[in-house]
């Protein structure tokens, strides 16, 4: 279920495939694949409707000419353009200027691009991109690394697909970094592949399959002692209001007493949440407390003391902003966190990853699944590297994608808003793994609600997440799975 594949992966698959079909097998079922999902987006009477249909050098332009061949059977007309091959049967190597298409088909380059996308190939890229029809990518857009989601090159094209039809199995780069805007919807297709000729996967969807049950109904018998106390600190002179977007967070997503541990002289109280507890985190005794540590912490000497206080703590501990910050500059901080056999959760964004690492951001980017399960591995810990397409990593090397959320999220105190949505599951008994997956998956579909209500992606704000987490979060409780064994309802 959700399962993605890297393109080493593919390759094998693809190859012991094939060797027990006759040549050409493959190429001609992604073809006809593509081509009904071709014929459904162009939709009824096909055969008033012109389809262009680019062609690369490779087999993801064998695929094209079999869509091509397939399209025109039914009826589409069909214009063809095949890089560098004009001299191709009926065949153009540009795109004819001024027409209207009901649908590009882009079989450019697939799975074996080796290098910036380049002459020819980047201006058709370019002119496809600035048409407004609908785009089908075969198996990945051009330009798009398949794995990492990244565009190829240091000033590289891919095409802008608003679909994708992707073969064997999906991949990574087409759901994190710009795989997103890339990919548009993606449809897998195994073309007939055994799954047993894929190897287990490693790396998979976040879906609510992957935590749902964790998600347990309220007893009636319960009280606030039930469900926790999370304690976020931070709240550095003049960042007040990030500890109090996680502990708004905390307080909507069911913890039972959430407080801020302020370290500087903080507020005396929230009034637009009333329920929260404001402390001074020097003299504010933690124990039986989740802690949140990280949001508007600063670096002062207050900030590391009580970073060092929770690390060596056993409180289950979620790892934000400044405390990542400030363990990544300490060698000593660092070993702190290795040795915790609590739970741990770390939400950098990408550059307090790459501080974490000793990298810069754009290593990161580069292969955000392996930046996410290094510092998980190294630390120990449950990771949220966080961004379009979040992974979540843990010790193990287990590694998902999420695919909610959207670029309303990109504004300052929404990653405040995760951190404390994170650490209120896990006040509230979660395992590090449950509640990052869960936050994480969370906070995007509450985001994508706001939006389809009309409140982003312009202009929205982290301050109305939590109340939005609060609806998706009981309607998942409502709606949870039940364990084998237990009547569905
Ligand atoms: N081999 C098979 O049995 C199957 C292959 N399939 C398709 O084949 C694709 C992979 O085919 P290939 O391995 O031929 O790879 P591609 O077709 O993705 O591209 C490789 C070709 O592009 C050239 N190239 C790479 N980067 C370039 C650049 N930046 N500028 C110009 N030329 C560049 C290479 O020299 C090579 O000729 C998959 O993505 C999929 O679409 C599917 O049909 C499934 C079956
Ligand atoms: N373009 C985007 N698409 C989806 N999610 C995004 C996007 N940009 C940011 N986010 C999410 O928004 C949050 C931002 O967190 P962060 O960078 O820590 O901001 P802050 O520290 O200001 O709260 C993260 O959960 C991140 O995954
Ligand atoms: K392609």
């Amino acid at each position: 279920m959700g399962a993605l594949y890297s393109v080493a992966e593919i390759r094998q698959a693809e190859r012991a495939a094939a060797a027990q079909l006759p040549p050409g097998t493959l190429m001609q079922r992604a073809g006809r694949a593509a081509a009904r999902i071709a014929l459904g987006i162009i939709g009824a009477e096909p055969v008033a409707h012109q389809a262009l249909v680019l062609a690369g050098p490779g087999n993801n332009g064998g695929d094209a000419l079999e869509v091509a061949a397939s399209l025109a059977q039914s009826g589409v007309g069909v214009t063809l353009v095949q890089l560098g091959r004009a001299d191709a049967a009926g065949a153009l190597n540009h795109i004819p200027a001024g027409r209207q298409w009901a649908l590009v088909v882009d079989g450019l380059f697939g799975i074996g691009l080796a290098r910036p996308v380049e002459g020819a190939a980047r201006a058709m890229i370019d002119t496809v991109n600035a048409l407004a029809c609908p785009v089908l990518a075969l198996d990945v857009p051009s330009g798009l690394d398949a794995d990492s989601g990244a565009v190829i090159g240091p000033d590289g094209v891919a095409v802008r697909a608003t679909h994708t039809i992707t073969f064997i199995g999906d991949k990574p780069g087409l759901h994190t970094l710009a795989g997103r805007d890339h990919a548009g919807h993606v449809i897998v297709d195994r073309i007939g592949i055994d799954e047993a000729l894929l190897p287990g996967a490693s790396v998979h969807m976040n879906e609510p399959a992957m935590f749902g049950l964790a998600f347990a109904p309220r007893l009636h018998d319960s009280h606030k002692g039930t469900f926790g106390d999370v304690a976020v600190v931070g709240g550095a002179h003049g960042m007040a209001g990030a500890p109090i977007l996680a502990a708004r967070a905390a307080l909507l997503s069911g913890a039972g007493r959430v407080f801020v541990a302020s370290v500087d002289h903080g507020p005396a109280f929230d009034s637009g949440q009333p329920e929260l507890m404001f402390r001074d985190a020097a003299s504010f005794n933690f124990a039986g407390s989740t802690i949140v540590a990280g949001p508007g912490m600063g670096d002062s000497a207050t900030a590391i003391r009580l970073l060092g206080k929770a690390l060596d703590g056993d409180n289950p501990l979620v790892l934000d902003a400044d405390a990542i910050n400030l363990i990544a500059a300490s060698p000593d901080l660092q070993a702190r966190l290795a040795a915790r056999t609590a739970h741990t959760i770390l939400t950098p964004h990408p550059l307090e990853a790459a501080r974490l690492l000793g990298v810069t951001a754009g290593v990161v980017q580069g292969d955000r699944l392996e930046a996410a399960r290094e510092i998980a591995a190294r630390f120990d810990a449950c990771v949220v590297l966080k961004g379009s397409g979040t992974v979540i990593a843990m010790a193990d090397g287990e590694a998902l994608i999420n695919p909610t959320g959207n670029p309303g999220l990109a504004s300052a105190g929404t990653g405040d808003v995760l951190a404390g949505l994170c650490g209120s599951l896990l006040a509230q008994g979660w395992p590090a793994r449950d509640a990052a997956l869960a936050a994480v998956w969370m906070h995007g579909e509450a985001a994508d609600r706001l939006v389809a209500e009309g409140c982003g992606p312009i202009g929205l704000t982290a301050s109305e997440l939590p109340a939005a987490i609060r609806r998706v979060l009981n309607r998942m409780v409502a709606e949870r799975p039940k364990p084998a064994g237990q009547p569905q309802s």
